[in-house]
C-alpha cells in the first residue's frame, strides 16, 4: 500500500520476476488514493500538536485494510517500515518468508497516524521494521529491501539455496560477515588470487574461507561476532 505504486515496477524484475512468473508468490500493489473520496484524493493533514510537516490520516488506511483483508482465509502480517521500528535482520526475513501473506504499509511525509498501527493490532500482527538508522523519504525503498530480502529465502526462488547458506549473517556463516570472493584470471592488473583457492584442498580452503570471515568480522562489525 503507497501512494506511489509506480516504485513497484522493479519487483517485475529479476528474481522477484522470475519468482512471480513460476507461481512461487503473488504480488498486489495498492494505491492507497484509491480509498480516498475528496476531489483531491487527500490522505495527509497537519499533526496534531503543531510541528512541521503533514501526517498521513488514519481513513484511507482503515479502509483500504478493509478491502484488502476481506475474504483473507488468514490475517497477513502488516509490515511497516519506519525509522523507529526495530531492525530489520536476516532472521526476521526468514520469518516472513515463512508467513502466508504479507502486507507492507509505506508511510510518507512526518509518518502514519499511530492509530492505524493501533487499529491495525486489533486485526493482524503488526511488525514496525527499520531498515537501519538513517531517513528516507517514505517506506518504499525500505520495503522494496524487505521484499527482495524475504522472497529471496522462500523454497524455489534461488537457483541453489546453498548459496544461502555461505552468505553473509546466514546461519551457515555463524551470522559472520562473507569471506572474500575470486573467479578468474588469476592475476588482474598486478593483484592475484590468494593461492590457497588453486589448492584444491577444500579443507584449507574452507579453513582460509573462515578465517577471512571472522577476521573481516572483527574489523567491520565486533557486534556480529560471539561471545
Ligand atoms: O526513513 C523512513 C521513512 C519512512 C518509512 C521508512 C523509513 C526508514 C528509514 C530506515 N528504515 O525505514
Amino acid at each position: 500500500m503507497s501512494i506511489f505504486p509506480d516504485y513497484f515496477a522493479p519487483l517485475h524484475l529479476s528474481l522477484v520476476g522470475k519468482a512471480l512468473g513460476k507461481g512461487l508468490l503473488e504480488l498486489g500493489v495498492h494505491d492507497l488514493r484509491q480509498w480516498t473520496h475528496d476531489r483531491h484524493n487527500t490522505v495527509d493533514d497537519t499533526p496534531y500538536g503543531g510541528g512541521a510537516g503533514m501526517v498521513m490520516k488514519p481513513e484511507p488506511w482503515g479502509e483500504c485494510f478493509d478491502a484488502l483483508l476481506d475474504g483473507l482465509e488468514e490475517p497477513p502480517v502488516l509490515v511497516v517500515p519506519t525509522p523507529s521500528g526495530i531492525p530489520f535482520s536476516q532472521p526476521i526475513a526468514y520469518e516472513l518468508s515463512e508467513k502466508s501473506h504479507l502486507l507492507f504499509a509505506c508511510g510518507r511525509y512526518e509518518g502514519i497516524d499511530r492509530r492505524v498501527m493501533e487499529h491495525a493490532a486489533t486485526r493482524m500482527e503488526v511488525r514496525e521494521l527499520s531498515l537501519g538508522d538513517y531517513v528516507l523519504n517514505g517506506g518504499e525503498v525500505a520495503t522494496l529491501a524487505m521484499v527482495e530480502a524475504v522472497v529471496r529465502l522462500i523454497p524455489g526462488v534461488i537457483g541453489n539455496p546453498e548459496s544461502l547458506t555461505e552468505e553473509s549473517h546466514s546461519d551457515g556463516q555463524d551470522q559472520l560477515l562473507e569471506y572474500p570472493v575470486y573467479t578468474k584470471p588469476p592475476s588482474w592488473r598486478g593483484l592475484d588470487v590468494p593461492e590457497v583457492l588453486f589448492s584444491g584442498h577444500h579443507a584449507r580452503i574452507a579453513e582460509w574461507r573462515r578465517e577471512q570471515a571472522v577476521e573481516l568480522t572483527r574489523l567491520r562489525r565486533p557486534d556480529l561476532l560471539p561471545e
